[in-house]
C-alpha cells in the first residue's frame, strides 16, 4: 500500500517499505557484531514496535529471546500526554541480561526515558535502544540511541506500526498524516 491507496489521508510518504527493509538489515548486522557471544533479549514496546520487532528479529541470524512491554502515552491524540501508562509488564526477569529495547519511534523521548529508568532498577547487565525512527526536533529529553534507523521531520507520522487513534498501523511504509485528518 502506498499513498495512492489512501488518497487524502497521507500528506506524503517518508520512508518506503524497501528503505525500511534495507535499513533494518544494516542494523541487524551491527547488532549481531556487537552482541557476538552474548545473550540477547529483545524487548518490544507495544503496540507500535510490532512491525519493527517482527522484521528486525527475522533479520538476526542468531538466537534471541523476545519479550514485550505495553505502554501508552499518546492515546487518540497527536501529542504525548507526558504520562506513561504500563498496560502490560514484562513476563521475564531482566536481571543480569543484555536488553535491547525495540521501538518504532522516539518523538519527545518521554516514553523511553521513563522505560530506561524503569528497566535500570531491575538490574540488567546492559540496556540499549534500537529505534526505527527519530524526530530530533521534537526531543524533550535526550535519549542515547545505539541503533537508529531514520531521522525524520517533526510531523505526525503513521504506518509500519505507528497509529493515529489505532488506525494506519498496517501501512507498509511510513508517511506524514494529512493534518485535516486530526484537526
Ligand atoms: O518519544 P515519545 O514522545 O514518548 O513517543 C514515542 C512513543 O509513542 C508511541 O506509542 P503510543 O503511546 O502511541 O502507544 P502505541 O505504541 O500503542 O501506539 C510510540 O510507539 C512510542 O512508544
Ligand atoms: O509521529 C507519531 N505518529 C504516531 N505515533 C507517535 N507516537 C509518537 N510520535 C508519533
Ligand atoms: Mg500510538
Amino acid at each position: 500500500m502506498d499513498s495512492s491507496d489512501l488518497p487524502g489521508d497521507l500528506a506524503k510518504m517518508l520512508v518506503s517499505e524497501e528503505q525500511i527493509r534495507a535499513r533494518l538489515a544494516e542494523m541487524a548486522r551491527q547488532i549481531e557484531a556487537d552482541y557476538e557471544g552474548k545473550d540477547l533479549l529483545l524487548v518490544g514496546v507495544l503496540k507500535g514496535a510490532v512491525m519493527v520487532m517482527a522484521d528486525l528479529a527475522r533479520e538476526l541470524k542468531r538466537h534471541i529471546d523476545m519479550d514485550w512491554m505495553a505502554v501508552s502515552s499518546y492515546g487518540t491524540s497527536t501529542q504525548s500526554s507526558g504520562v506513561v501508562r504500563i498496560l502490560k509488564d514484562l513476563d521475564t526477569e531482566i536481571a543480569g541480561r543484555n536488553v535491547l529495547i525495540v521501538e518504532d519511534i522516539i518523538d519527545s523521548g518521554l516514553t523511553l526515558s521513563w522505560l530506561l529508568e524503569n528497566f535500570a532498577s531491575r538490574g540488567p547487565a546492559s540496556v540499549e535502544v534500537c529505534a526505527l525512527l527519530r524526530k530530533p526536533d521534537a526531543a524533550k529529553v535526550h535519549i542515547d540511541v545505539k541503533y537508529a534507523g531514520f531521522e525524520i521531520p517533526n510531523d505526525f507520522v503513521v504506518g509500519y506500526g505507528l497509529d493515529y487513534a489505532e488506525k494506519y498501523r498496517n501501512l507498509r511504509g511510513v508517511g506524514v498524516l494529512a493534518p485535516h485528518v486530526y484537526e
